[in-house]
């Protein structure tokens, strides 16, 4: 017995050593095989180098005479990239805002569709000016144009065409090795409703921010979009809309479809994780009960919506100089009693109930689009219900079943008021002012949806009407705010992508069979604790999106952690839970530093 554990301790010890030893020196970048020549080469994003292609390399691929014949460096290529973009930042100066990020969204576009490696160094390193433009907001301008704007595909496409084939098309997709998939149906993009097949944007866009903040491998990534036809009849009419012309598939003919996707995906790809994104309320929840125990999956919207805005709850206690224990008498109202308001409001009470140690019942508000949703509600949805008011709490505040957004901030004064509706400027001037009244020193606004224009109220109006002193957190960016007392008003952008690409880095890291509370749990705690008590006074609540490859990084091992201490993970490669519960914190995130992925040109070798 002993003997048994010496043995393994002394294996263990090794293979971290390995890891540190592998983590502080600079190598080499590995070379990388491809199975093709000449020509085609230059075709493929993933492997092509443009004018970059080594003299020795040109010769032993078949480039000689394909291209001109000087070498560019990679730093040149970047800098001559970066000037045509700020060129074009220039022409278009003074021209409308949609004309303008769909141009920078175009030549980004071109850019990943020629040259991989180039197009995630850039994006990398300009995250902050890059991520408005290939995530939110300006992906949702992109879907919604996107039959107009396809030139290229990205991604796989399944259609409700292909029920009973998926299993073989599955095999059409060219990498062998997939790690991170993002699925939608196109059914709830954003706020900007039912987009079809044209919601195939979102699943690119987060890809993009696993590839730039999580470091996954791009040639690892599969965007999906399933297409079991649309409900928008402007697409209906379109004679150039790119999906199925036909009505959605209801009941169980779409789960069947769903179904039998999941199962061609865990056939080829068993290790790869599967981020549920966008889908409409109805399938939202019930796909995520239906796979959670079945497949390594998370639903985005629900799940790490709900991490973030809970890190942002927990900033609002701090800043107001309170004990985190204080959450439990916070007064949230939450404005949209979809996915993400549900997920949100699911993960507060699971917080509250940590705490008290018993069932909770905390002041927590829940308006949808019928008003204040109490138990008198008839035909609420399974998922709400348990967020229901009692009717005689609500009426001892002189408040009904249904009363509306405003009446609630007025009777209820909350700490906080949190927007997940989708309805744009519903956070109206006499809302803000009501916020303004509610007794709280600082008063937090959260206009979580997305893109711009469905925001529950732009920065500036917050700051204007519900006082300089209030927190401010949006889904999609908002500038700062100069204020009259000549402070900065500091914008927050309060948006998944501070959670997913951990959530989904850690869970792949730790060979996870599944994505678990806990999981889901650390990576929440941890976004929480990331910010300095001086930054939580000045009203930051999440990291400059400068460093969400470093809070990624964090946030992959508090998930990897939580995995391998639930026991749900699995050796992947050369360490396994052994290793990794043997690692400290800080050799975990030295770890899930080293497995990411970081843009380089590695030398091709050709194999036939
Ligand atoms: N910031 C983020 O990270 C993030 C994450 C997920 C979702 N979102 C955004 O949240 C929004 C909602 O997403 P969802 O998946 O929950 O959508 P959903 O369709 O599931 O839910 C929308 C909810 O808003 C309610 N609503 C509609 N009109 C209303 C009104 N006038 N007053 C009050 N409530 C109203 C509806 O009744 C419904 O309960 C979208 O705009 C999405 O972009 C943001
Ligand atoms: O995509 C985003 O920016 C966040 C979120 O997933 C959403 O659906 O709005
Ligand atoms: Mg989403």
């Amino acid at each position: 017995m002993w003997r048994r554990i010496v043995v393994r301790s002394a294996a263990v010890t090794e293979n971290i050593r390995r890891f540190s030893i592998a983590a502080s020196t600079p190598s080499m970048p590995s070379p990388c095989i491809v199975h093709k020549r000449g020509a085609d080469i230059l075709h493929d994003p993933w492997f092509n180098k443009d004018t970059g292609f080594p003299l020795t390399e040109r010769d032993r691929l078949g480039l000689r005479g394909l291209l001109p014949p000087r070498v560019i460096s990679f730093e040149q290529q970047y800098e001559r990239f970066m000037k045509s973009y700020r060129s074009l930042e220039k022409n278009t100066e003074g021209q409308p805002d949609n004309i303008v990020s769909l141009a920078k969204w175009r030549i980004l576009n071109r850019l990943h569709d020629r040259n991989e490696t180039l197009y995630y160094k850039v994006l990398i390193d300009n995250i902050q000016d890059f991520a408005p433009i290939i995530y939110t907001p300006t992906v949702g301008l992109v879907c919604q144009n996107y039959s107009g704007l396809f030139r290229r595909p990205r991604g796989m496409y399944f259609s409700a065409k292909d029920k009973g084939e998926m299993m073989s098309i599955i095999y059409n997709w060219p990498a062998s090795e997939v790690d991170m998939i993002v699925l939608t149906d196109g059914s709830r993009i954003l706020g900007l409703g039912d987009l079809g097949v044209q919601g195939i944007g979102i699943p690119i866009g987060k890809l993009d921010m696993y590839v730039a903040a999580a470091g996954i491998n791009p040639q690892r990534v599969l965007p999906i979009m399933l297409d079991v036809g649309t409900n928008n009849e402007k697409l209906l009419e379109d004679p150039l809309y790119l999906g199925l012309r036909e009505q959605r598939l209801e009941g169980e003919e779409y789960i069947s479809i769903v179904d039998e996707l999941m199962e061609a995906l865990h056939k080829r790809w068993p290790k790869a994780v599967i981020q549920f994104e966008d889908f409409q309320f109805k399938w939202a929840f019930e796909t995520l009960q239906r796979y959670r125990k079945k497949y390594c999956m998370f639903n985005d919207d629900i799940q790490g919506t709900a991490g973030v805005a809970l890190a942002g709850l927990l900033g609002v206690v701090r800043a107001q100089g309170r004990p985190i224990s204080d959450f439990v008498n916070q007064k949230i109202v939450v404005v949209g009693a979809g996915s993400a308001g549900l997920g949100v409001l699911k993960m507060a009470y699971q917080v509250v109930s940590g705490m008290t140690g018993t069932t909770a019942n905390p002041q927590f508000y829940l308006i949808d689009k019928n008003g204040l949703i109490t138990k008198e509600r008839s035909g609420v949805d399974p998922s709400v219900a348990p967020f229901a008011k009692v009717t005689d709490e609500v009426k001892s505040l002189g408040l009904r079943e249904g009363s509306d957004l405003l009446e609630v901030v007025k009777k209820v004064k909350p700490h906080v008021l949190l927007g997940l509706s989708g309805v744009g400027g519903i956070f109206n001037e006499q809302v803000l002012k009501a916020m303004r009244d509610s007794n709280s020193p600082k008063p937090a606004i959260f206009a979580m949806s997305n893109p711009t224009d469905n925001a529950e109220c732009t920065a500036a109006d917050a700051f204007k009407h519900a006082g300089e002193n209030v927190v401010f957190g949006s889904g999609s960016p908002f500038e700062n705010v100069e204020l009259e007392n000549g402070k900065i008003g500091y914008v927050n952008q309060a948006n998944n992508m501070y959670l997913f690409p951990g959530i989904g880095l850690g869970a792949l890291l730790s060979g996870a069979q599944i994505v678990t509370d806990s999981m889901l749990q650390a990576a929440s705690e941890c976004l929480a604790s990331y910010m300095t008590e001086e930054d939580i006074q000045k009203g930051k609540f999440y990291p400059s999106i400068g460093s969400i490859r470093d809070i990624t990084a964090e946030v992959g091992a508090a998930v990897l952690r939580a995995a391998v201490v639930e026991e749900v993970a699995e050796r992947r490669g050369e360490v396994g839970p052994n290793e990794l519960a043997h690692m400290s914190k800080e050799e975990t995130v030295e770890y899930v530093t080293t497995k990411m992925w970081y843009p380089v040109y590695s030398p091709l070798v050709h194999e036939k």
